[in-house]
C-alpha cells in the first residue's frame, strides 16, 4: 500500500516537474541504480526525468531542488544589476533568499547557465555562497542563494566605511582562503575574486559568490591565445568570454592574455585582502601620479595601468605594519601578488600561514584575559589541553565550534587506541544487552536550549557506550558547544585516564574550552554584549561492560530502574540544596533567597554546577559528581532527562510510564516527554532511555 502511494507520488513528481518530496529520495536512488544495472541490455528507452535533474538532464543534485512550483517563491525588488544578470531580493518557502536571474537570450547564454548550475550543484563549503534551489526551465532561469545580509565587501568597505579590527580582517582572509583552497582542490578556478563578489553574512563571515566565470581548470586549457580579440565595447578591454575578471584585481599573466590558473586567484585574493586592510580601492590613492586616479572610469588609462602592472610591477599601496597589521601578514600578501605565478604560495600554504598569524594575534591580545581565567580556575592542570583549540572558527555557530573542536581532538589522538582495554577475566562479568533511544522537544518554550548526544559503541568498542544531556541557560551556546566537545574530550581521555577521571576531565575541559572561545569572540567583537555568560547543566552516563558511571553537574537527572524500583544516579546541584549552597558560599559567591528559591550571584542562577557561566566561576563549578554502579541482571533500564521532565514527573512516575509502554527506547522517551508536556512542564524536555536487558518491542508489563 505504501509502495503504491510512493509510485503515485513519484509519477506525479515526474509528470508535473515537482521537486521530489523527501520520502521519495531513497526510492529515486534505488531506481536510478536499477537503470544503471540494466543499461547494457537493449531495451526500450523510456525518458524518465528525475525531479532533481535539470530540464536538459545535465545538472543533478540530491539536495538542491532544480524545479520549483511557482507558488513556492516570489521575487521582489532588484538588489544589484550586473552586466549578465540581475540579483533580486526574493522569498522561497517563506525564507529570504537572493534570486540571481541571468540574461538568457542566446544558446551560449543557456549553455553558460547550465555550466554554472552544474558547478554550483557540486559545491558545498561554508565559505561559498550557498545555492539553495534553482529554476532551470524556460522561460525562467534563476538561481536561489542563501541571503547574506551584510552586503558585499566592496559596499561594506566603501559605502558603509567599515573599519574592521585586525581579527575581523583575519577571519575574512582565512575563511576566504579556506573556500578557495576547497575550490582549487576540486580543480575549479574562480577567476573573479574581488570584494564585490565576497558576500558578508550578519556575523561578517565571508561567502565567495558569483561563479559566472568559474571554470574547471581542465576546460580552461582549451582556450588558446588565438581566441583573443578586442570586444569593441565602450568599456574597452576584451571580450568578456576570454578576458575575464575586473582589471584592478587581474593578475599580470591574465593582463598579458595568458591562461588563468589557481595562482591568478591567489593574486586577486591578495589585492582584495589588501583593500580590506587599507580600506582603499586599488590604485585610487596614487593621486600624485597623473594618469592613475582616473583609471577606474576612463578606458584609455586602463592600458597604461595594465602596462604598469605587467611590466613595471605596479601594485596597490601595501598595508603598513604600523596599522597594527602583523608583519607576517604584510609579507604574505606581497608573496601572493608576486609577478611570477610560480612564486605565489598555494591556498594550502596561505591557510596554514593565516592560521599561524591568527594564533599569534590572539595570543598577544589575550594574555591578560587568559591569565585572569587561569588564576581563578581551580583546575589549572587542565589548561594544557586548551592549546589544542583552534583560535578562530568557521562561524559563530556553537554546534560547529563544538564539532570542530571534537575533530581537532580526535586528529591529535590516533584513533587506533582502544578505550579502557578489556581485562582478561572479562567473560566472568555480567554483560548487559543495550538498546537506546531519545526524544527532545522544545515544549512550550520558544527556543530549544537542550542538546544531547548518543555515543553507543564509543571508539568502535562494542562494550563501551556514552550518553549525555545538556540543558542550556542564558542561551543555547554552551549546550550546543558541549554536545560535541564533551564526547570528543571523553574519547580522547579514554586512552589515558580511568573512567571517572576521564568523565571529570571531559566536563572541566569542555567548560574551559567553551569559556575561552567566548573570550576570543568578545575580543574579535563578534559578541558585542560582554555581559553575556551562557551556560548549561550536563549529565553523562558511561557504560563500560558491567560498570555504569554517571557524571552530573547541575539539575539534569539520571535514574536506574533496578528490580522495578528507581535508584537515583545523580543528585540535583541547586542552591536550595544545603551542601551545595555552603560550597558555593565558601567559594566566595553570594547565595540569596530571591523570588521563590535560593539563587547564586547577580545572575540569580538556580543551579550550582555548570559548564560556562563565566561570571559565576569558580563557585558554580563544572566539576561533576560521579557515581559508579556495578550492573547485574536486576537492572532494567536507565532514564536520563533534563529538568523539564523531572519538574512534573517523579522518579516513580517515570518507571511506571515505561512499564506501561512498548519496550522501544525511542518510543518510551517520547512518551515520557509527551506526558511531561501534558502535565504542564513549561521547559524544554530531553529524555534518553537505555534498556539494559534484552527486550522485545511487543513486550508489555502490566
Ligand atoms: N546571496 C546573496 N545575498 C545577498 N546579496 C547578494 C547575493 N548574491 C548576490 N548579491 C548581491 O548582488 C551582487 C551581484 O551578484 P553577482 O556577483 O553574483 O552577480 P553578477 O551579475 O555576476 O555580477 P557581476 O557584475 O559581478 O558579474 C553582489 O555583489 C551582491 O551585492
Ligand atoms: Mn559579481
Ligand atoms: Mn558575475
Amino acid at each position: 500500500m505504501e509502495n503504491e502511494n510512493r509510485k503515485r507520488e513519484f509519477h506525479a513528481a515526474i509528470c508535473h516537474w515537482l521537486p521530489a518530496p523527501p520520502s521519495l529520495l531513497p526510492f529515486l536512488k534505488a531506481r536510478s541504480f536499477e537503470r544503471e544495472k540494466k543499461s547494457s541490455r537493449p531495451a526500450i528507452m523510456v525518458v524518465v526525468v528525475d525531479p532533481n535533474t535539470c530540464f536538459r538532464g545535465c545538472c543533478t543534485s540530491d539536495t538542491i531542488p532544480l524545479h520549483l512550483p511557482s507558488s513556492s517563491y516570489s521575487v521582489h525588488s532588484p538588489i544589484a544589476k550586473g552586466s549578465e544578470s540581475t540579483v533580486f531580493d526574493a522569498t522561497l518557502d517563506g525564507r529570504r533568499v537572493a534570486a540571481k536571474k541571468p540574461i538568457v537570450s542566446t544558446s551560449d547564454d543557456l549553455d553558460k547557465f547550465h555550466r554554472e548550475l552544474q558547478l554550483l550543484c557540486s559545491l558545498d563549503h561554508p565559505g561559498l555562497a550557498r545555492l539553495v534551489a534553482a529554476h532551470a526551465r524556460p522561460p525562467n532561469y534563476m538561481f536561489f542563494f542563501e541571503f547574506y545580509e551584510s552586503r558585499n565587501l566592496a559596499e561594506k568597505l566603501h559605502l558603509e566605511e567599515w573599519t574592521p579590527s585586525i581579527q575581523e580582517s583575519l577571519v575574512v582572509a582565512l575563511e576566504l582562503a579556506k573556500a578557495l583552497k576547497y575550490l582549487h582542490k576540486l580543480g575549479i578556478v574562480h577567476r573573479d575574486v574581488k570584494p564585490a563578489n565576497i558576500l558578508l553574512d550578519r556575523k561578517l563571515h565571508p561567502h565567495l559568490a558569483d561563479f559566472g566565470l568559474a571554470m574547471y581548470k581542465q576546460d580552461l586549457k582549451d582556450i588558446s591565445v588565438e581566441n583573443w580579440k578586442p570586444s569593441g565595447k565602450p568599456t574597452g578591454g576584451f571580450h568578456k568570454k576570454n578576458m575575464v575578471g575586473t582589471l584592478i584585481y587581474m593578475a599580470p599573466e591574465i593582463l598579458n592574455k595568458g591562461v588563468h590558473t589557481e595562482k591568478s586567484d591567489v593574486y586577486s585574493f591578495a589585492i582584495s585582502i589588501n583593500e580590506l586592510l587599507t580600506g582603499v580601492v586599488p590604485y585610487t590613492d596614487l593621486r600624485a601620479e597623473a594618469q592613475a586616479h582616473t583609471v577606474l572610469e576612463m578606458s584609455y588609462t586602463e592600458q597604461q595601468l595594465t602596462a604598469a602592472i605587467t611590466s613595471q610591477g605596479l601594485r596597490p599601496v601595501l598595508v603598513q605594519p604600523e596599522a597594527g597589521v602583523p608583519p607576517a601578514l604584510v609579507s604574505l600578501l606581497q608573496k601572493c601578488w608576486a609577478p611570477n605565478p610560480s612564486e605565489r604560495p598555494s591556498f594550502e600554504k596561505i591557510v596554514d600561514d593565516l592560521q599561524e598569524i591568527m594564533r599569534d594575534v590572539v595570543k598577544t591580545q589575550n594574555i591578560e584575559i587568559h591569565d585572569e581565567l587561569s588564576s581563578v580556575n581551580t583546575f589549572n592542570q587542565y589548561q594544557d589541553g586548551i592549546r589544542d583549540i583552534p583560535s578562530f572558527q568557521e562561524n559563530l555557530n556553537w554546534v560547529s565550534q563544538g564539532e570542530q573542536l571534537a575533530k581537532e581532538i580526535s586528529n591529535i589522538e590516533s584513533s587506533n587506541l582502544r578505550p579502557w582495554t578489556t581485562p582478561q577475566n572479562d567473560l566472568l562479568h555480567y554483560q548487559p544487552t543495550l538498546s537506546w533511544g531519545s526524544f527532545a522537544t522544545c515544549g512550550r518554550r520558544e527556543t530549544m536550549e537542550d542538546t544531547h548526544f548518543l555515543l553507543p559503541q564509543m571508539c568502535n568498542e562494542k562494550d563501551v557506550h556514552a550518553f549525555g544531556i545538556f540543558d542550556g541557560h542564558r542561551g543555547a551556546a554552551a549546550a550546543e558547544f558541549s554536545a560535541h566537545a564533551l564526547p570528543g574530550f571523553l574519547q580522547k581521555l579514554s586512552h589515558t585516564s580511568s573512567p571517572s577521571e576521564a568523565l571529570t576531565g571531559a566536563f572541566i575541559r569542555t567548560d574551559i574550552a567553551f569559556r575561552n572561545e567566548l573570550v576570543l569572540h568578545y575580543n574579535s567583537k563578534r559578541i558585542l554584549q560582554k555581559d553575556w555568560h551562557p551556560g548549561c547543566t550536563a549529565v553523562a552516563a558511561l557504560i563500560l561492560r558491567d560498570k555504569l558511571f554517571v557524571a552530573n553537574a547541575g539539575d539534569c537527572r539520571t535514574i536506574l530502574c533496578r528490580s522495578g524500583h528507581p535508584f537515583p544516579m545523580t543528585k540535583d546541584h541547586v542552591a536550595s540544596c544545603p551542601d551545595e549552597r555552603a560550597r558555593v558560599i565558601k567559594e566566595g559567591m553570594e547565595v540569596r533567597w530571591q523570588v521563590d528559591t535560593w539563587r547564586v550571584g547577580l545572575a540569580a542562577l538556580q543551579v550550582t554546577r555548570s559548564i560556562g557561566d563565566d561570571d559565576l566561576k569558580p563557585a558554580v563549578t563544572a566539576e561533576p559528581e560521579i557515581t559508579e554502579t556495578s550492573l547485574s541482571p536486576d537492572d532494567e533500564f536507565l532514564v536520563m532527562a533534563s529538568d523539564g521532565l523531572w519538574d512534573v514527573l517523579s522518579n516513580e512516575d517515570v518507571i511506571s510510564i515505561i512499564k506501561d509502554t512498548v519496550k522501544e527506547p525511542a518510543m518510551c522517551s517520547k512518551r515520557l516527554a509527551t506526558e511531561a508536556a501534558e502535565r504542564g512542564s513549561k521547559d524544554n524536555i530531553t529524555v534518553i532511555v537505555v534498556f539494559l536487558r534484552p527486550v522485545s518491542t511487543a513486550e508489555r508489563i502490566y
